[in-house]
């Protein structure tokens, strides 16, 4: 299994999710720097499951630190974040388990492994292994911050509903990112949101689930950061953003917009204000031949509806090999996507802290010396 990401700082996931714990050995975190416990605590509330749009398993997540801690300031050596599993219910998976969920990884992962894999809540592969990727995202989303570095990341369509887009105007862009940011639900145009979130309402109700569209806003980083070709901050992005569960697709800038363009239409013309270099339109997100260009970076996730539906669906007993008819028991989202975003932005910003040290080096955000 390949389960570190990154370089310099780098982050170690394990555990399953109906095991006794699951966590995260974050490497290479700067020495001296005292955890913002409220900002971290904020970041674990948003991916909790909340009402009825989110699944009904009750987890604590508290997150314990087992190293690299030692009078509330980081020491440099490893830093392993332990969260410890309480509300299982493995009974659920006992008489699917040799059945494959329709888009979930049951059934790869059984060719993978051999069937020795943990199926229950989907082991290893199951959205709860995001929980300590907030934790080591909580850490990154500080050290970006205190370099005035800012992530945003909201619901830009949720099924059908679409909210309005991040601002062109930097300062007023920079606004919606810490309103969204103290959002549970994060949503730029207020008045969708209880569209939203009775739509998401009404697919649980039709034993059904829906997906979406994420957009990451990400501001305040210097230009010159990324690598040409291989490592770009692009590639970096996407590598990072793929691991989580149920995203199937990340678009930079306009995207898949610029295939039905003239070049004139969307280049980003540069200019001089106040001595700055910037561009005038931002339609390549902020990053040009893999390296930023100090506009915003910006990108758009597509989340994928919950595969473990109620509803009535054909499947196979790999054991057998017969074909079944599956009806999925237990406790699951009806949406991912409210969850995801902030899994996105922790995501981002480990991926953007990584570049940032191998370019500066990590005494660049070491704590002041004693
Ligand atoms: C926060 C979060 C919660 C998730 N909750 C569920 C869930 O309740 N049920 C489910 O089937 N999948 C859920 N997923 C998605 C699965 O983890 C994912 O579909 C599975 O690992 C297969 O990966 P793939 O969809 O990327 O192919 C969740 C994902 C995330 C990020
Ligand atoms: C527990 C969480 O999400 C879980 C993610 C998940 C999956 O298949 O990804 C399936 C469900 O697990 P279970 O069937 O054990 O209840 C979700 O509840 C969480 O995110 O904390």
């Amino acid at each position: 299994m390949k389960n570190t990401i990154g370089n310099l700082f780098r982050v170690t996931l394990f555990g399953e999710s109906h095991g006794e714990a699951i966590g995260v050995v974050l490497d290479g975190v700067p020495a001296g720097i005292e955890i913002d416990k409220e900002l971290f605590d904020h970041q674990m509330f948003l991916r909790k499951p909340k009402g009825t749009i989110s699944t009904q398993r009750r987890e604590k997540d508290e997150v314990n630190f087992v190293s690299g801690l030692f009078e509330d300031k980081t020491t440099g050596a490893p830093c392993c974040m332990l969260i410890y599993n309480g509300d299982q219910h493995s009974q659920d998976y006992l008489k699917i388990k040799d059945v494959a969920r329709p888009s979930h990884a049951d059934y790869a992962a059984n060719v993978k492994y051999g069937g020795f894999q943990d199926y229950r809540g989907g082991g290893h592969f199951s959205g709860r292994l995001t929980a300590p990727l907030v934790a080591a995202g909580a850490i990154a989303i500080q050290i970006l911050k205190e370099k005035g570095i800012t992530i945003g990341t909201h619901v830009k369509q949720l099924h059908t509903i679409v909210d309005d887009s991040f601002s062109t105007e930097i300062e007023e862009c920079k606004k919606q990112i810490e309103e969204i940011n103290q959002k549970e639900f994060s949503i730029i145009n207020e008045d969708k949101k209880e569209d939203m979130i009775q739509r998401i309402d009404e697919a649980r109700m039709s034993l059904d689930a829906v997906g979406g569209v994420l957009e990451t806003c990400v501001i305040g980083m210097p230009a010159g950061i990324g690598e040409p070709a291989f490592d770009s901050i692009e590639s970096r992005l996407s590598h990072a953003i793929f691991s989580i569960g149920a995203v199937k697709g990340i678009e930079f800038g306009l995207g898949f917009g610029f295939k039905d363009k003239m070049s004139s239409e969307v280049n980003d013309e540069f200019e001089v204000i106040d001595g700055n270099i910037v561009t005038k339109t931002n339609n390549n997100g902020g990053i040009n031949g893999g390296i930023s260009n100090g506009m915003p970076i910006l990108f758009k996730t597509v989340v994928k509806p919950t595969s473990s539906i109620a509803k009535h669906q054909k499947s196979v007993n790999f054991n057998t090999k017969e074909n079944v008819d599956l009806e999925i028991k237990g406790r699951h989202d009806p949406a991912i996507i409210h969850r995801a975003r902030v899994v996105v932005d922790s995501m981002a910003a480990i991926t953007l802290v990584d570049c940032l040290m191998e370019r500066y080096g990590m005494v660049w955000f070491q704590g002041e010396k004693k």
